[in-house]
């Protein structure tokens, strides 16, 4: 069984954010990413109150995440072997399947928003390295030195990762917090956004799930809105994101879409992760099979947020 939390039938306004499937989080650091993760539910449900898209929320709840140091993406993503920074993100548009990419991006503050750009200035869908970062400059997007990128905490991961290299099991990522947000506007329009550091000790130039359209994250106002986290080369093996909506499209409900897709992943590879989903009637769900997934959700102007089951505190507060 597949841990989760989940929201009722009606159509309305639906922001719902994690903060990375990992390994257990520590006592002193679940309170900052409580207050992160609940913050970032809040900026977008913000947005589509001010009548702002789908896109346009999840880019916004994203960006809060990116510049918070307590997650693996923008400031404070994991670093490589090497102690570098390279980072992944995707967003997608389910109106028309627009979808923006990035990878192994180095000097950029928030990664969705250069991947939105990718979507919306350019006839691609995906840039990486260096020519992205070309795009960024061209685009006006100022290069962010990558120390400021690099936490104390981020740094002390990768040196207690390279002593430990070998006892960790490849299926579940240690700690991270990849970031993603799916929403639902006014308008019935889904988006989802991703983003990422990737994974602890990667090899230079690894690419993980996050900025693969259909593994990282999918949006179809026909179906739903799914952003995911965990083990990237099995969310990549899957096609995670996807594989959720096409059992949202054979008629399972939310709850169990998410879960038969996370269930097909870990007994087919053994690989652990969680996702957030929005179906096109807003009904939504955040599941994982990892032991902790931060979430948060926003509905009806109603804030619900979690971390893992045995910390089962959610906040509800009134956004109306
Ligand atoms: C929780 O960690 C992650 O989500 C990492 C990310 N999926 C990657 O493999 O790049």
């Amino acid at each position: 069984m597949a841990a989760s939390a989940r929201g009722s039938t009606d159509v309305s306004l639906v922001v719902v954010v994690h903060g990375g499937g990992a390994s257990n989080i520590s006592a002193d650091r679940k309170e900052r990413v409580r207050e992160g993760i609940a913050r970032a539910a809040t900026e977008g449900y913000k947005i589509l109150k001010a009548g702002g898209s789908a896109v346009d929320a999840v880019e916004g709840a994203v960006t809060v995440l990116e510049n918070d140091p307590e997650f693996n993406a923008g400031c404070g993503s994991v670093l490589n072997v090497k102690g570098d920074v390279e980072m992944d993100a995707s967003i997608m548009d389910g109106r028309d399947l627009s979808a923006g990419a990035v990878s192994a991006v180095r000097c950029i503050a928030n990664p969705t928003k250069l991947a939105r750009l990718v979507m919306e200035k350019t006839p691609h869908c995906f840039l990486t390295g260096h020519g992205a970062e070309k795009f960024a400059a061209d685009m006006g997007i100022p290069e962010t030195p990558v120390e400021k990128l690099i936490t104390e905490r981020s740094k002390k991961h990768l040196e207690k990762e390279k002593l430990e290299k070998g006892a960790q099991k490849a299926d579940c990522p240690k700690n991270s917090g990849t970031v993603g947000a799916v929403a639902l506007d006014c308008k019935g329009n889904l988006a989802y956004a991703t983003s990422t550091g990737g994974i602890v000790n990667k090899m230079v130039g690894r690419v993980g799930d996050s900025p693969c359209i259909g593994a990282g994250g999918y949006a179809d106002n026909n179906v739903g809105a799914v952003s995911t986290t965990g083990h990237g080369e099995s969310i990549l093996k899957v096609n995670l994101a996807r594989l959720a909506l096409f059992h949202v499209e054979q008629g399972k409900t939310v709850d169990e879409a998410a879960e038969l897709a996370l269930n097909y992943m870990k007994s087919k590879l053994k690989g652990l992760g969680g996702l957030i989903l929005v179906s096109k009637t807003g009904d939504w769900v955040a599941k994982w099979t990892s032991a902790t997934m931060p979430w948060a959700a926003v509905k009806n102007g109603k804030l619900q947020a979690g971390i893992d089951l045995c910390d089962t505190k959610t906040m509800t507060m009134d956004l109306c």
